[in-house]
């Protein structure tokens, strides 16, 4: 007899994500693939090729994206690969540098230099398509979570060049001339967008949109020059699969980042995930300008503090149960990080966490 591979779109993940019942609440977590797994290093080390170059090769993202998948018996694989890959393909220069992130040669900051910023329609990305077509079968039913970087975490590498912690050049810029600001978001969102609905029609089971620096902006300065750009991303993206919104310190941006038009709010640990519940329970922004309609509940993802992945087991075990209990306060609750693992997490910790996890939720 052949076994039928469970279907991704009824898995516990999916369900979870779209405010339905639960056997137990689901568990993935943010750079599950990467540094932490000795089976990574190895892989990369004999490849040979860099973190962009990999990125490029369907056979080893195929395999990076399982190897979480495997040890950890996680509820999703997260499609390996980089925010900056589909800004690479739209022509523009960018290294991934280890220890330090994402560096651009010739940062974009007038309008000769959005000029080099290429059309999404121009970007070649079937390499991530034939990476997709490759992994679903073996997932044999996990689902896919596909992702990309929202406008403003991307515009900030390519104005300030690389990693920043004050992102001045971009606040800068979006203040300064906010129509090239607007002109290069735009653009963003296209790519974004194309590179989502590339990994969606490939067969990804749900998107993350990270916009893991917005937390840097106050509430005003994201709703005028931010919150139009990500909610056109997820908006015409639409509800064919879940779509999740995370960025880290935004406790003060939970309700505008909904309001985007996510369907789960991704939290980071410093905000309790009953308080969050309650900040996302707002209507999608109308984009045309018209009446809000009704107030929807969203579910949220999170939040253990990824710094207590060192800490003495008990003090885990206490952590876990207390974000898996406030998660109880929202339709939907996906259990993750409150942002990704660190490269020195020890990896059993996570096995075990995943357990934990199963084990106390079961409904
Ligand atoms: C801001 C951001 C980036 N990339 C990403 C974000 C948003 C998530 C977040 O907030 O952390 C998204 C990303 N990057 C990577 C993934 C893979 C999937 C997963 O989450 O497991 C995902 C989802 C692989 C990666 N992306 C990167 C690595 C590590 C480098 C390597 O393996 O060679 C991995 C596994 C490189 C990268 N790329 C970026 C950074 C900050 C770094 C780390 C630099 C470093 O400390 O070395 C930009």
């Amino acid at each position: 007899m052949t076994s039928i591979a469970a279907d991704p779109t009824d898995s516990v993940f999916v369900r979870a994500c779209r405010g339905e019942p639960v056997e137990h609440t689901p568990v993935w977590f943010m750079r599950q693939a990467g540094r932490s797994l000795p089976e990574y290093r190895e892989l990369r080390a004999e490849a040979g090729l860099s973190m962009l170059e990999t990125c490029r090769r369907p056979d080893l993202v195929t395999e990076i994206t399982l190897q979480p998948v495997r040890r950890h018996g996680v509820d999703a694989a997260v499609f390996y690969s980089d925010i900056v890959v589909p800004v690479a393909a739209a022509g523009v220069g960018v290294e991934i540098v280890a220890g330090t992130g994402p560096v651009v040669a010739e940062p974009i900051r007038s309008s000769a230099d959005l000029a080099r910023v290429g059309r999404a329609e121009d970007a070649d990305l079937s390499f991530v398509e034939e990476a997709i077509r490759l992994l679903i079968p073996k997932l044999e039913g996990t689902p896919l979570i596909g992702f990309a970087g929202a406008p403003f975490t991307l515009a900030s590498y390519l104005i300030e060049g690389g990693p920043s912690r004050s992102h001045a050049k971009t606040k800068a810029l979006m203040h300064g001339d906010p129509q090239l600001w607007h002109g290069l978001a735009e653009r963003l969102a296209e790519i974004t967008s194309t590179f989502l609905r590339v990994q969606i029609d490939a067969g990804a089971s749900a998107v993350q949109l990270f916009d893991s620096w917005a937390g840097a902006l106050s509430e005003a300065d994201y709703r005028r020059f931010v919150l139009p750009h990500s909610a056109a991303v997820l908006q015409e993206i639409g509800p064919v699969v879940p779509r999740i919104h995370f960025g880290v310190g935004t406790a003060h941006l939970l309700t505008a980042m909904a309001e985007a038009g996510a369907d789960v709010v991704g939290v980071d640990w410093r905000t309790p995930l009953d308080q969050a519940a309650a900040l996302v329970n707002v209507a999608d922004l109308r984009l045309d300008g018209s009446e809000p309609g009704p107030a929807r509940p969203r579910a949220v993802q999170g939040n253990l503090d990824p710094a207590l992945l060192s800490a003495p087991w008990e003090v885990v075990d206490h952590e876990v149960r207390r974000v898996l209990a406030e998660g109880e306060a929202a339709p939907g609750h996906v259990f993750n990080l409150g942002h990704g693992v660190p490269p020195e997490a020890d990896p059993a910790v996570l096995t075990r966490i995943v357990e934990l996890v199963h084990k106390i939720s079961v409904r």
